[in-house]
C-alpha cells in the first residue's frame, strides 16, 4: 500500500496489514501488543498465517479478510505443482486452513473465496500468480473506498456535539482506514466536527480500551473509556445521543454478530430511547444465513477470562467458564445498518436484498442512498 509523507493516525494505520514489497511475506501490526508497544509480525507460514488470526495478532472482521487475502497470495508462491489443477486443489487446501482460524467474521471466508475465484478463472500457474496478486491488493483497496463511503452516510445520523457510544473496535485497525463504526468520527474530525466518544472497554481482551481509545486519542478525538457495565449509567445521564458499532456477520433478517455484549448495548439504548446503528462493508453481510439464529458464534479459551492481561489469576483453576467471543443482535434492536451503498432500514430482509441488487449490478455507493 502507498505510504503517505506526514500521516495522520488513520492514514498511518491504513499500513497496518501489508505485503513485503517482494511481496513473500505478510507485515502485520501486532494488535494483542497495543497500547504499550508498536511491534510489526513478518507472517511466511501457514502456520504463522492461522496462529496470527486466532490469536488477534490481526483482528476486526475486514482487517482479518485483508489479511486472509495477503497470505493466500504468499501460500500460492510457495506451491509447487505442475499443472494448474494441483495448484488449485493445493491452494484451496491453505485457504481452507486459513478459514478454518475464525468461523464468525464472514470476510474472512468471502475473502478467500475471492481469491480462488480469481484463480480458477487463469489457464496457467503464472496468470494465477499475477491474478492474486491484483486480486489482494484490490480487496485492501477496495476496503478503504467502503470504509469512506460507510463513514460519509455514517455522519448523516449525527452532528457536532454529540455522544457516542462504541463497543469493542471498529476502526482502521479492524479495517483499511477509517474503520466502520469509528469512520465517521475520523471523518467528521477531518472537517472540523467535534464529538463525545464512550468507548467500552471490551471484556475479556478489551479492544476498546486498548485499540478504540488509542485510536480516537491519537487522532485527537474525545474519547472516555468505560467499563462495559458503565454503559447504561452514560445513557441515562443523557450522554449519549447514538450507538455506533460494526459486525461480523449480518444475517439475511439483519440480525447481526458482533463482539459479545454488544447485543446487551442494543438493549440498554432502546430502554433509554437511543438510536442504535450497526456499520459494515457489504462484504460483511451473508444472506445465505436466514437469521442470526445460523450464524456460527466462536467459543474461545476459558482461560482469556480467568488470567488473560492479568499477572495474578482472577478466578481459581477450577472455576467454569463460558467464553463466545460474539453474539447476535436482534434486527429489531437495530435503527439502520449503515453500508457503503446506504442506510439499510427495516424490513432489513428487503433493504439487504437491495444494497446486494445493487452490488452485483456493479453500481458504486458513493455519494447518495437509494435506500
Ligand atoms: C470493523 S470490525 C467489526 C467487528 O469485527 C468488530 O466489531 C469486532 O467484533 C471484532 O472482534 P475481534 O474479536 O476483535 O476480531
Amino acid at each position: 500500500m502507498r505510504k503517505e509523507a506526514n500521516p495522520t493516525m488513520n492514514e498511518y494505520l491504513s499500513d497496518h496489514v501489508h505485503l513485503t514489497d517482494d511481496g513473500t511475506a505478510v507485515v502485520i501490526l501486532d494488535q494483542t501488543q497495543l497500547p504499550c508497544r508498536t511491534e510489526y509480525l513478518t507472517l511466511r507460514t501457514a502456520q504463522e498465517m492461522f496462529d496470527a488470526i486466532r490469536l488477534l495478532q490481526v483482528r476486526g472482521a475486514p482487517a482479518i479478510g485483508i489479511c486472509a487475502a495477503y497470505d493466500l497470495y504468499v501460500l500460492a508462491q510457495q506451491v509447487s505443482s505442475d499443472t494448474p489443477e494441483a495448484f488449485l486443489t493445493q491452494l484451496r487446501q491453505q485457504a481452507d486452513y486459513l478459514a478454518s482460524s475464525r468461523p464468525t467474521a464472514v470476510n474472512l471466508s468471502w475473502a478467500l473465496n475471492r481469491m480462488l475465484d480469481i484463480a480458477a478463472a487463469q489457464t496457467s500457474i503464472a496468470d494465477m500468480l499475477s491474478a492474486l496478486h491484483r486480486e489482494c491488493i484490490a480487496i485492501h483497496e477496495e476496503d478503504i473506498a467502503m470504509c469512506r463511503a460507510i463513514s460519509e452516510y455514517g455522519l448523516t445520523l449525527i452532528k457536532d456535539g454529540d455522544g457516542i457510544l462504541t463497543h469493542c473496535n471498529a476502526g482502521p485497525l479492524a479495517t483499511s482506514r477509517y474503520g466502520t463504526a469509528l469512520g465517521p468520527l475520523f471523518l467528521g474530525k477531518e472537517r472540523g466536527m467535534h464529538f463525545h466518544v464512550f468507548s467500552d472497554e471490551t471484556r475479556p481482551l478489551l479492544q476498546g480500551a486498548r485499540l478504540t481509545s488509542y485510536e480516537l486519542s491519537r487522532a485527537g478525538i474525545d474519547v472516555t473509556l468505560i467499563c462495559d457495565n458503565m454503559a447504561s449509567l452514560v445513557m441515562k445521564n443523557g450522554w449519549i445521543q447514538a450507538c455506533f458499532v460494526g459486525c461480523d456477520r449480518v444475517a439475511a433478517n439483519g440480525d447481526t454478530a458482533n463482539k459479545i455484549g454488544t447485543s446487551g448495548v442494543a438493549i440498554l439504548a432502546r430502554h433509554y430511547g437511543i438510536p442504535f446503528y450497526v456499520l459494515g462493508p457489504t462484504s460483511t453481510i451473508d444472506l445465505s444465513c436466514a437469521t442470526g439464529a445460523d450464524i456460527p458464534i466462536e467459543q474461545r479459551d476459558p482461560e482469556e477470562i480467568k488470567q488473560k492481561f492479568y499477572a495474578e489469576p482472577m478466578a481459581l483453576p477450577e472455576v467454569k467458564c463460558y467464553n463466545p467471543a460474539f453474539d447476535v443482535t436482534d434486527q429489531s434492536l437495530i435503527s439502520g445498518i449503515v453500508t457503503e451503498y446506504g442506510i439499510c432500514r427495516a424490513p432489513y430482509t428487503e433493504s439487504l436484498r437491495t444494497v446486494f441488487a445493487q452490488k452485483t449490478a456493479g453500481q458504486s455507493g458513493e455519494g447518495r442512498n437509494p435506500l
